[in-house]
């Protein structure tokens, strides 16, 4: 049997467009980078819509943002939401979909039914991409205690701003210093699902079973600068040519194992002009799959390989790993739960694994948590061209209403 919940498509779109505007991009996508200007408008702006709906809106020191509907009876709370940052002109559903959802889910319910037994809490966490320092999940990793602030603050971004100056620069006032919490029951997630899965399969909802593993490295190459006409190819320490072989042999040896995925996503060449030797390169790794012993045996063979070929060429090759979140599971029990919710409303669902990595994940090791996903049309993602369709937009926030309302009423 449906039920009765009526949610507003149109609505949903509507703020989804609104929370995009902080932080548009030219290209028509979203640039909302931890502790920018653009992050601050939007954490401001959010805190406000959390307080019209009836939340008790607050910041942690790091500018996570919680609104709080207090339940009538003692308890953890269960928390519910995403992250507000994106990459580099990413797309607009990305996180701030989970946010969204939440916001009108805990919205409707407390307009509907008034005030829930548990306490629900709908979060805006602060960070999750890795796109601008050196670091990734700074949001739930700071909430469940997987980072230590202080050293974390010593981070540089590209353009040479330390986290901690970065976080001076904008105005937000935190109620407390602590930001550890011991006080969550549950954590619930709904994203896009930034693949083309579901809609191939043209399911509604995706319930996810278990998130890859990740890892994520920068190395330096470090050869010689010289001339590019009088330096004869065997006399070079050319950095760029080295890195290369590195990438090639990375890339192609991850082609060969089943379910492993890894991408050099970004390279800097110094210095960086056409009639000299690059004397340093600096290139990132990503490294992924849902088996923590392949991921571990792929970078040791790999790395093994990119130091021998630094002794032969007579460059320094530096290897520096700045993320490690393990494959992880989610909560059984949860996920049955809202396998019910979403059979209650005859929606079309496939259980499946989550390529990407997910604030679910660092929870996900904490406490209890579900990560659901909505169909995104072509599987685009992190792109301007992210998009998913209204009606699915609807079901995913159906369900969410839906299962917070078992658990919280
Ligand atoms: N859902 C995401 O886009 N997550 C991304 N970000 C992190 N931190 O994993 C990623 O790269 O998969
Ligand atoms: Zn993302
Ligand atoms: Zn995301």
């Amino acid at each position: 049997m449906k039920t009765s919940i009526q949610v507003n498509e149109q609505e949903i779109d509507n703020w989804l467009r609104w929370l995009s505007d902080y932080g548009r991009s030219e290209e028509g996508g979203v640039t909302r980078l931890l502790y920018d200007e653009s992050w601050a408008e939007a954490q401001t702006a959010l805190k406000d819509r959390m307080e019209q709906i009836g939340l008790s809106a607050r910041f942690d020191g790091v500018g996570n943002l919680f609104g709080r509907l207090e339940g009538t009876e003692s308890g953890n709370a269960i928390l519910t939401g995403s992250h507000v940052d994106t990459v580099v002109n990413g797309g607009i559903y990305d996180g701030g979909f989970g946010i969204i959802a939440s916001l009108l889910a805990v919205g409707y319910l407390f307009e509907k039914y008034g005030k829930p037994k548990k306490t629900i809490e709908v979060v805006s966490l602060c960070e999750e991409e890795g796109s601008r320092f050196p670091l990734a999940f700074w949001g739930s990793g700071s909430i469940t205690g997987k980072y230590q602030k202080d050293e974390s603050l010593l981070l540089f971004d590209s353009a040479n701003i330390s986290m901690s100056k970065a976080l001076n620069n904008i105005s937000f006032i935190p109620d407390s210093d602590n930001l550890l919490r011991k006080d969550i029951d549950c954590f619930i997630e709904l994203h896009i699902e930034q693949g083309a899965v579901l809609e191939k399969e043209q399911k509604s909802i995706g319930l996810v079973s278990h998130i890859v593993g990740q890892r994520r490295f920068t190395i330096k190459v470090t050869g010689e600068s010289n001339h590019a006409g009088t330096t004869p190819m065997p006399y070079r320490k050319d950095s760029l040519h080295i890195a290369s072989q590195l990438i090639v042999h990375a890339l192609d040896k991850a082609s060969t194992i089943n379910s492993l995925v890894a991408t050099a996503g970004s390279i800097t060449a110094s210095p960086n002009v056409p009639n000299v030797i690059p004397n340093e390169v600096v290139f990132t790794l990503d490294v992924r799959h849902h088996d923590e012993e392949i991921i571990q045996q792929y970078c040791e063979n790999i790395f093994n390989y990119f130091k021998e070929i630094g002794a032969q060429k007579g460059a320094a090759v530096e290897i520096d790993q700045w993320l490690d979140v393990k494959p992880v599971e989610m909560n059984k029990e949860l996920t049955r739960i809202a396998e019910e919710v979403v059979k209650e409303n005859e929606l079309s669902y496939k259980t499946m694994t989550s390529g990407a990595g997910h604030d679910a994940q660092v929870f996900g090791t904490y406490c209890k948590t579900v990560l659901l996903f909505v169909p995104s049309v072509n599987g685009i993602s992190h792109s301007p061209l992210e998009y998913t369709n209204k009606h699915d937009l609807k079901n995913g926030v159906t369900v969410l209403i839906e299962l917070l309302h078992k658990l919280a009423y």
